[in-house]
């Protein structure tokens, strides 16, 4: 017994680590599908690291949005090389980059139950969201999804609109009384961080929020930690390596957990009247646990309010600090939006009924996430073996879909594709053409789109009545990419009162 179990471990391995990268490789090369020649276990990695070192070493020398040499110098080398479609190796992971709209489009609708998180990165996020609804893959998915999505539809999504625009306003007075204080310059990036943070643990915890709050700032160090240690996973058994990232992870990731099943078990009487999202979680706990099918447990639970705060708080605050960049570089923009919200709000907080009429703010909005998609890559793997247009896709094959780079495309969007002209908005064609996909698109986009353009439109436009900014002579403009698109330096912006 012993030595058949050997032997399916060196099984599993040469066929992991050998066979199917290299029947995969012929499989496309066959197809006409080539790419840059792989090392061994490393892959590519080191190709990209370089060029991307090379290509971040120095502030972009103007406040220009021509981001894609900068951050995906990979890209433009090898579509040179080999065309719109290659294959690049992620350590022993071979993906293939798709660029063309119209197979995006097919591969995120009619195949997204046979598409999915591949093991690697379920691996790299395991300690810190777990098998949340973002990683989940197959029948799990689906039920998660279920589960979830009301959470973000309809009325219960219009009832966190209050808790945006009490969290807004705490912010703004924060920021008038240092205003008054005599300071004028602002990192803003800090402060759209800490209010989505805010937003969010309230939404998911209710009146638990400041144990959230202490739950995030945890979970925020073990992702970082996670991201150090994930750069080993190309080497076989490495997550087993007793290192002090290891033990690191694992003790944190016990805190992190042991708070959560506090607040959990702080809750247990009050379940049923938790109109919150870990409220509304829980009561779906109960509700299904005589059911045979899918069994939502505590873990997935924990996983899943992770996972909320993981996917939900820093793009957002991405998506406002940039689109603040934006409007303190274009002060016709910055007036226009502010006219807009005068004229709609009459100096009210925004309501539910004031959002939809806000058009120029949507539009530079979506300009923003255009020019600057938080979530600048997408990923799936192929669970089956998939037709897709011409090609021939095996199971096993890793989809890396760049937004950055078709949102920037000049074949795209015209030769101004590198301006911020948010007019292109103006049209509802925009959105249908398959070249616009910030949260992705087909079954499997973003659950929290609403949520997020919501909060966005909320905070904007409150900041926007109360300050004028403008872009600080400190500001450097390099963007960086470490998961999302950040500015390496923060966004300091001048602010002034408005009366
Ligand atoms: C501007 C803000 C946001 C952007 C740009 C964004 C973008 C995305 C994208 C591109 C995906 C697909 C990822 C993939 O499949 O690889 C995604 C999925 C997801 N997002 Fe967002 N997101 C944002 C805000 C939020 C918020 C506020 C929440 C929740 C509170 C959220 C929760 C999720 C979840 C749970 C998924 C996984 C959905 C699934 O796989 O079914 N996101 N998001």
């Amino acid at each position: 017994a012993t030595s058949f179990v050997i032997l399916s471990v060196l099984y599993d391995a040469v066929s992991c680590y050998w066979s199917t990268p290299r029947r995969i490789k012929k499989k496309m090369a066959m197809q006409g599908v080539g790419g840059p020649k792989p090392r061994p276990f490393l892959g590519n990695i080191l190709d990209v690291t370089a060029l991307l070192s090379k290509s971040t070493s120095q502030d972009m020398p103007s406040i220009s949005h021509d981001l894609v040499p900068r951050l995906l110098p990979h890209y433009l080398v090898w579509t040179a090389q080999f065309g719109k479609r290659f294959i690049f190796w992620n350590g022993i992971e071979p993906r293939m980059c798709l660029a063309e709209t119209d197979l995006i489009k097919e591969l995120l609708s009619k195949h997204s139950a046979v598409t999915g998180k591949s093991w690697l990165q379920q691996q790299g996020s395991s300690h810190f969201i777990g098998r949340g609804l973002l990683m989940a893959n197959g029948q799990n998915w689906f039920h998660q999804r279920h589960v979830v999505a009301p959470a973000f539809l309809g009325n219960r999504l219009k009832s966190y609109a209050g808790c945006m625009v009490e969290c807004t306003r705490e912010m703004l007075i924060s920021l008038e009384n240092e205003v008054k204080l005599g300071r004028t310059e602002f990192e803003i990036g800090e402060y759209m961080t800490r209010i989505t943070a805010d937003i969010i643990s309230k939404t998911e915890f209710g009146s638990s929020y400041e144990k959230g709050k202490q739950i995030f700032h945890l979970l925020t160090t073990l992702q970082n930690l996670c991201a150090q240690a994930s750069r080993h996973l190309c080497l076989p058994g490495s997550r087993f390596f007793p290192s002090k990232y290891n033990r690191e992870i694992k003790a944190l990731k016990g805190k992190v957990e042991g708070l959560l099943m506090e607040i959990i078990e702080s809750r247990k009487e009050c379940v049923e009247n938790g109109n919150d999202l870990l409220g509304m979680l829980l009561n779906e706990m109960q509700n299904k646990r005589d059911n045979k099918g899918f069994n939502l447990n505590l873990q997935i639970i924990m996983d899943e309010c992770k996972t909320f705060f993981f996917a939900g708080h820093e793009t957002t605050a991405l998506l406002l600090t940039w689109t603040l960049m934006l409007l303190a570089t274009n002060p016709s923009w910055q007036d226009k939006v502010r006219a807009e919200v005068m004229a709609v709000c009459n100096r009210q907080a925004p309501s539910l009924d004031h959002l939809p009429k806000l058009s120029q703010l949507s539009m530079v909005i979506n300009e923003s996430l255009r020019l600057y998609p938080p979530a600048s890559i997408l990923p799936r793997i192929a669970f089956e073996d998939i037709k897709l247009g011409d090609l021939e896709i095996p199971k096993g094959l890793s989809i890396w879909i760049p937004v950055l780079a078709i949102h920037h495309s000049e074949e795209l969007w015209g030769k101004d594709a590198n301006e911020f002209k948010p007019e292109r908005f103006g049209s509802s064609k925009v959105f249908t053409s398959g070249r616009f996909i910030p949260f992705a698109s087909g079954p499997r986009n973003c659950v929290g789109q609403s949520f997020a353009v919501m909060e966005t439109k909320i905070i904007l436009a409150m900041l926007i009545a109360k300050f004028s900014f403008a872009i600080s002579q400190n500001y450097r403009h390099a963007p960086v990419v470490v998961l999302t698109i950040k500015p390496k330096y923060g966004v300091q912006v001048c602010l002034t009162p408005l009366n």
